[in-house]
This record gives structure tokens, C-alpha cells and sequence, in this order.
């Protein structure tokens, strides 16, 4: 295996985000829970997004993980290596975007690395450095209220410059705009400078492009689906690789029963939550009970287990805003998140037991906790839901064939869930 590229996702569902808008540009792409053992059989494959759980960890560790998985993916061929962030630029002033950045960039020795989280198809646009959610800034979307990391400033060059050890810079969109050469330039005037990192505008497919012919350039970058795209474009359009579409032989054949989980408290998954209840059983969890100890997951599959035999069910912790804040009030926000996290993966476990094979989850660190616990080593990929979420089927591991879809809690339409199992059931 040659990779054209590598990339690095610092959670599950945003990997698999990127991993479909690589393979829906035509690189032939494969999901990789953490680095995967030498015997695992990946295939011929263009790209790998090795997945971490890195977005919420100290830096230390995040650097540390990062690091091991670029030298993985360097070994392999790749010369240029994405390090995939939240859309949202999802982050404390701690980091963890700008001491992987740092990191990353010294062990490749690149100067001037791009930086753009805009993926337009979701509404996430950058201009003059600042991230827009739809309309509004990022610090007035619902990204303020995130239970792990509120966000507070839309200002990236700002946000960006709290967190990496060297001086921040931009390419605005005006800039993006003339093209590729254009930025090419910026970018070495900046690296002349001593700039680490360059938050870039992009507002449009086209940027994306352009953005994504320079980047190729260097060998480091970092982004979410936008830049993917972009990176995948430049590629093709090089000839380093050939375009094809390897998603649709990979939903043949898997049966079995099937479940959603949602332990995203984001706006989007509430309001798909709320609309799932006109489709299927659907079971709210007492998060509270479910941090205090492991009950409330064992009566959870009692539930399921009387009903799944006859049509899907959805399982869900989240909650408001309000009362995510009551609870973290009470056990802090980590110990919290934590043990709902585990109390879900510990439910889905118990649903494969007893026999499902679709699985749909809502929530980046959810699906972490979910994936981690399954043990799934890897994920082919199939065909879109809904922009940035794929379905993903399962290689190797304990449980044979299962088909998976791991939703970043802003994503999809109002129908998310009864989509997912619509397309799972093909
Ligand atoms: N009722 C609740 N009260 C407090 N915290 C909760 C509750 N339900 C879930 N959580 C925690 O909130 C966090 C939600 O994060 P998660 O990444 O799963 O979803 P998300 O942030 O919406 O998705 P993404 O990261 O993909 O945007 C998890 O740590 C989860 O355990
Ligand atoms: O980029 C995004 O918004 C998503 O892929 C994600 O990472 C959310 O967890």
C-alpha cells in the first residue's frame, strides 16, 4: 500500500466525515480505529483516516497520539498528511488544534501550514478569519453552549494564536479567491515571516480547490471535510490518483436487527430525537441515574430487548442545554460526560449480544466510546446519509458484519435517523 494521502481525525465521526468526502471525490478510502495492526487487511486504498479520540484530551497525549499516527502514515507513502478538526473548531485555550499543529509541522519540518475548519455543505464558512455557523458567528451558534467545549470566539486567528506556540496568520478570502499560485505566494511570504499556522477564508466549493492545489504543497495541513475535498480534488486533478467509486459494493449482504444511540446534546440531534419518536420506540434515559451507576443501562436493554425483534429503537441520554449544565454542576463536566459515554457503549454492546447489526450512534465522543468498546479495528465506507455522515461497514473485529453510522451531533436533517436505517436496510 502507497497512500497519496494521510490523514489523522481527532474523533470518530468527524474521520468518517472526512473519510466520505474523500471517497465521494473518488479516492479509494478506509477508516482506521487508532493505528491498525500490520495483519489487518485494508486493500488497495488511495487514503487513511486513522481515527483518534483526541479532541478532549490533554495536549500532552493528543500530541503524543497525533505524532504516532503521522509516522505510521508517513511509512506508508504518504507525503502529505491532514490532521482533521470539528467544522466547528471544536477547542479550549489549551488546544488541542494548536499542539498538534506545532507538533506535526516541526516533525515535517513545514512552515506556514494552512488551517481552515469551512465546509460550506454544512454551513460552516470562514471569512476574515472569523467561523460562521449558517448565519451567525461561531460564539452565537449553538456551538457556545457545547457540553465539553463551549465556544466563545468566532475570531480563529485569535482562538488559534491562544493555542500554538508560534504567530498565527491569515489568507483572506479575497486572496483565496485569485486561486492557487495566489495563495502559494501568501503562504511563503508568511513562512518567511515566521508564521506556524495560517487560518485560511473559504466560503465556496472553488476555494476549497484552490486551497486545497496549495496545500498539496506542503506537507502538512489542517481542516475539516472542506480542506478534504479540496486535498482529494487536487490529487485527481494531478493524476496522482485515479477517480473511482468504491462505495456501493460494501452494503451487500449484512441482515440483522437494528438500533440508534444518541448521546449528542447538540440543537440538531434533539430536534432528529423529537421526529424519531413519530418512527420508532423511543427510550430517554435518565442521565442522572446513569452516571450514579449501571442499572439504568441494564433496564435500558431490558427495554430494547422486548422490542427490537419487531422494528429499530432509539436509546438517547441527551438533553437541553439546562439540564446538561445541571447535571456537570453536580459531577463535573468530564466525570459526567464520561460515564454517560460508557453507560452507552455499554448498551451497545449489549444490543450486538442480542443480535443487531445496524447501528446508528449520535455524538462525536459518543461514538468514540461505542466504536472503542465494540472493538471495531476498521471501516470501509458506503454511501452518504446526509452530508459529512457515511455508512460505514465494519473490518474485522469480534462481530462480523455490521454496519455502522457515527453522526457528528450537528449533522443531518430533521429525518436523520430513519434515513440512516432506510439506507442501512438497502
Ligand atoms: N444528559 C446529559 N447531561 C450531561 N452530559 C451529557 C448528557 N447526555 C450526554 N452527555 C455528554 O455530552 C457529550 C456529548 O458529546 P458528543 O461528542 O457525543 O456529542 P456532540 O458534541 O453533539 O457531537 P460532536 O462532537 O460530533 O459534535 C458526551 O460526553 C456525553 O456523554
Ligand atoms: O467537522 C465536523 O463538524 C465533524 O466532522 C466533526 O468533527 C464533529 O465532531
Amino acid at each position: 500500500m502507497t497512500l497519496a494521502l494521510g490523514t489523522i481525525a481527532d474523533d470518530y465521526t468527524g474521520a468518517s466525515d472526512l473519510a466520505n468526502t474523500l471517497a465521494k471525490n473518488g479516492l479509494r478510502t478506509v477508516q482506521t480505529v487508532g493505528i491498525p495492526a500490520d495483519d489487518l487487511p485494508l486493500g488497495e486504498v488511495d487514503a487513511v483516516v486513522v481515527s483518534l479520540k483526541i479532541r478532549s484530551v490533554p495536549a500532552a497525549e493528543a500530541v503524543e497520539k497525533a505524532r504516532a499516527a503521522d509516522r505510521w502514515l508517513r511509512a506508508r507513502g504518504a507525503g502529505h498528511v491532514m490532521y482533521k478538526i470539528c467544522s466547528t473548531f471544536d477547542s479550549t485555550d489549551e488546544g488541542n488544534i494548536g499542539p498538534v499543529l506545532d507538533a506535526l509541522s516541526a516533525d515535517a519540518g513545514a512552515a506556514a501550514v494552512l488551517v481552515t475548519p469551512a465546509f460550506p455543505e454544512t454551513g460552516r464558512t470562514v471569512y476574515q478569519g472569523h467561523l460562521f455557523v449558517g448565519a451567525v458567528p461561531l460564539n452565537e451558534s449553538p456551538l457556545k453552549d457545547h457540553p465539553l467545549n463551549p465556544m466563545h470566539d468566532a475570531n480563529l486567528v485569535r482562538v488559534l494564536g491562544r493555542q500554538s506556540v508560534s504567530r498565527v496568520g491569515l489568507v483572506p478570502q479575497a486572496l483565496v479567491a485569485r486561486g492557487a499560485d495566489a495563495i502559494r505566494a501568501r503562504l511563503a511570504e508568511l513562512a518567511a515571516d515566521g508564521i506556524g499556522g495560517v487560518i485560511a477564508d473559504a466560503v465556496n466549493e472553488a476555494d476549497l480547490v484552490a486551497l486545497g492545489a496549495a496545500a498539496l504543497d506542503s506537507r502538512v495541513s489542517v481542516g475539516a471535510s472542506g480542506l478534504g475535498l479540496g486535498l482529494a480534488r487536487g490529487l485527481v486533478a494531478t493524476g496522482r490518483v485515479l477517480r473511482v467509486d468504491a462505495t456501493a459494493s460494501v452494503m451487500a449482504g449484512v441482515g440483522g436487527l437494528s438500533a440508534c444511540l444518541a448521546g449528542s446534546c447538540s440543537k440538531a440531534t434533539l430536534e432528529q430525537i423529537a421526529r424519531a419518536e413519530d418512527a420508532m420506540p423511543v427510550l430517554r434515559l435518565s442521565a442522572e441515574a446513569l452516571v450514579s451507576g449501571p442499572a439504568e443501562a441494564e433496564d435500558a436493554l431490558e427495554w430494547a430487548a422486548a422490542r427490537i425483534e419487531s422494528g429499530p429503537v432509539l436509546i438517547a441520554s441527551s438533553a437541553s442545554p439546562a439540564e446538561v449544565a445541571r447535571l456537570q454542576a453536580l459531577h463535573g463536566r468530564e466525570a459526567a460526560g464520561h460515564a454517560i459515554e460508557q453507560g452507552l457503549a455499554t448498551i451497545a454492546e449489549g444490543l450486538v449480544k442480542r443480535g443487531v447489526r445496524r447501528l446508528v450512534v449520535a455524538g462525536g465522543e459518543t461514538s468514540g466510546a461505542v466504536v472503542d468498546r465494540l472493538g471495531i479495528p476498521a471501516f470501509a465506507l458506503g454511501p452518504e446519509i446526509a452530508a459529512g455522515v457515511p455508512v460505514l461497514r465494519a473490518i474485522g473485529g469480534a462481530h462480523g458484519d455490521l454496519l455502522m453510522a457515527l453522526k457528528s451531533g450537528n449533522f443531518g436533517g430533521v429525518d436523520f435517523f430513519t434515513d440512516a436505517l432506510g439506507l442501512m436496510s438497502k
